[in-house]
């Protein structure tokens, strides 16, 4: 699946959100509100709609974003009950082939951030490697919660980024 901006534009709702509705991770509604915002002029003004919508939400529902997303190598990866946005993510930067030292320090650290903070600690996977990705976390569980809160929410915009560009052909193609 790769439309163009007009194809994107021309589809119902329902199609809308049934092709986009992932783009931020388990939070459909973004999807299906911004499609009101049509038609948008390129890929570049749909992901500033969506970032909008973001950044319009009270702290509680920025929250509540982070809350959709599952822990890096954690339960939803063991099970297979991942998306398949998130199993690509997760298996490319190597959360899939972690030895049981690395497992067990990204779990340990995984469930220190979340007590500290109520929301799961949250990085765009594919930008990052596996040592990257347990150095950025052991560092970030030292954050004040503000900071968390607004740090996570710029990884969820990375990630909606490039989940939107293998969805959407970017308007300079030939
Ligand atoms: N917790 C977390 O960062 N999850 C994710 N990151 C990413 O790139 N895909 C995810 O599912």
């Amino acid at each position: 699946m790769n439309m163009d901006i007009a194809a994107v534009n021309a589809l119902p709702y329902e199609d809308f959100v049934d092709i986009l509705g992932n783009v931020v991770e388990k939070c459909p509604i973004i999807t299906a509100a911004v499609w009101s915002g049509r038609p948008f002029l390129s890929l570049a003004a749909l992901e500033a709609a969506i970032s909008e919508f973001i950044d319009a939400l009270p702290e509680s529902g920025k929250e509540g974003i982070l809350r959709c997303h599952p822990d890096l190598a954690g339960r939803d990866l063991q099970s297979g009950s991942l998306t398949r946005e998130s199993h690509e993510e997760q298996a490319g930067s190597g959360m899939g082939a972690l030895n049981s030292g690395e497992a067990s320090r990204m779990a340990r650290l995984n469930q220190e951030y979340k007590e500290r903070f109520g929301f799961p600690f949250v990085i765009c996977a594919r930008m990052h490697d596996k040592e990257n990705i347990l150095r950025q976390l052991s560092a970030r569980c030292q954050n004040e919660r503000a900071v968390e809160r607004a740090r996570g929410i710029e990884e969820v915009k990375k990630i909606c980024h490039l989940r939107l560009q293998s969805l959407v052909l970017t308007d300079n193609r030939v």
